[in-house]
């Protein structure tokens, strides 16, 4: 509950960052569903020869990222280069309609050491249909992913593999 409070707020601030009505927010996750993910990488010998995580970006409104112990692993990809990284800055690309990016990441295994890690994801409504706020649409910014119900949109992620950005490109306008 308290994750889901904090979840919304920093949606809230980056609604109001982007001058995005807050109702355009409220109405897809002040119910939204909350998930998480628990990932347990183990030491590998040859942490060059695998990956613990592919690259991916969420998809989700918001994530928060808890890393249990010191080991690191999270890395993003920014300008093409992969940077490590504790913390997990990543936002709902659609709703934003591209000025929020969520960002590319993957985790990488240690070679002596075990890595936890606890993803909290805030998503919308399954009720729901989601694409650009309306408030966000002008003239000189049309929108630039179509609408898509939250159901759909879960149904197309989770039947193809987890690939970079593979489940936002049939979107795109
Ligand atoms: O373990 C990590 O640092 C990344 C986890 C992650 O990206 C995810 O669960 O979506
Ligand atoms: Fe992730």
């Amino acid at each position: 509950m308290e994750l889901k409070k904090i979840a919304i707020q920093t949606l809230l601030y980056i609604a109001k960052a982007l001058k995005m009505e807050t109702k355009d927010m409220m109405v897809l996750f002040n119910e939204g569903m909350q998930s998480m993910r628990i990932n347990y990488y183990p030491p590998c010998p040859q942490p060059e020869q695998v990956i613990g995580l592919t690259q991916h970006s969420d998809a989700d409104g918001i994530t928060f990222l808890l890393e249990l112990n010191e080991v690191e692993g999270l890395q993003i990809k920014k300008d093409g280069i992969w940077i490590p990284i504790k913390p997990l800055p990543d936002a709902f690309i659609i709703v934003t309609n591209g000025q929020y990016k969520s960002i590319e990441h993957r985790a990488v295994v240690n070679s002596k050491k075990e890595r936890l890690s606890i993803a909290t994801f805030l998503n919308p409504k399954l009720d729901c249909e989601i694409g650009p706020a309306p408030s966000l649409i002008t003239s000189e910014t049309p929108p630039k992913y179509t609408r898509v119900t939250v159901v759909d949109f879960f149904k197309n992620l989770f039947s193809t593999e987890l690939k970079r950005k593979s489940n936002l490109v049939q979107y795109y306008i």
